[in-house]
């Protein structure tokens, strides 16, 4: 029987994509990855860029959106330690298919393409990871299609608060984001997002604090966003 011995930490802990590789490969790995830090509010790479590197974000929060002839911006996701982005435009070869944020002061790994595709190449069982994730980002995508459809606004924006609320079974969870934010979240305009945190806040679901949301009652806006009871 196969032991699989815990990862010992370091800087590729918890990434999905690179766990379950040979202690040495994953040091070689180490070893070719660029570390980079970005600013909040600096842009990773914009949409339409060459796809040149995999980014294994370590520390920050970067927002994945793409932008309208109007400049108006949709945010698709948030993405956290340990999480990875820039897989897409690696695996089909083409340019980056959305633009990246830093929206707090980030610090990642930059893996060139090269050395993705070699260690793809040379280690075939990286792939079961690189299709899982694949997997998962097709889900999303279907999921955010069929919130379009289904949900109203209002439903979109509980949806947005429960998804950003994640596991947290506190009774209070604060959530750092203002109604523009939020709204580019939600696909809704300003001012009808706006409205609809006003009616959550009158049945008193959440309250805002400045920039920030603290949701009160979880529960309520799962089933606003029609999703079961846990
Ligand atoms: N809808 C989405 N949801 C989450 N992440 C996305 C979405 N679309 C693109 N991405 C990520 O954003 C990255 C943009 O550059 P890439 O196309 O190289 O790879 C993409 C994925 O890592």
């Amino acid at each position: 029987m196969e032991v699989r011995l815990p990862e010992p930490g370091d800087a590729l802990t918890g990434v999905e994509m690179f766990a379950g590789l040979e202690p040495e490969v994953r040091q070689r790995v180490i070893a070719a990855a660029v570390p980079r830090t970005y600013r909040k509010g600096q842009l990773l790479f914009v949409e339409n860029d060459p796809g040149e590197s995999l980014i294994v974000l370590r520390r920050g929060a970067v927002a994945v959106f793409r932008t309208a002839p109007t400049g108006e911006r949709a945010v698709l996701s948030v993405i956290r330690p340990p999480d990875v982005l820039g897989e897409v435009s690696l695996l089909d070869a083409s340019t980056r298919s959305a633009s990246a944020e830093a929206i707090e002061d980030c610090a990642a790994l930059a893996l060139s393409r090269g050395a993705f595709m070699e260690l793809v190449h040379s280690n075939p069982r990286i792939l079961d990871a690189v299709m899982r994730s694949l997997g998962g980002l097709i889900r999303r995508l279907t999921e955010q299609n069929a919130d379009h459809v289904f949900l109203d606004l209002p439903g979109r924006v509980a949806k947005t608060l429960v998804r950003l609320a994640g596991e947290s079974q506190a009774p209070m969870i604060t959530i750092e984001l203002n109604q523009s934010q939020l709204a580019e979240m939600a696909g809704g305009s300003r001012q009808s997002v706006n409205q609809a945190i006003g009616s959550f806040a009158s049945r008193g679901w959440l309250r805002t604090e400045g920039r920030r949301i603290v949701v009160t009652d979880v529960a309520a806006l799962r089933r606003r966003a029609g999703m079961n009871d846990r």
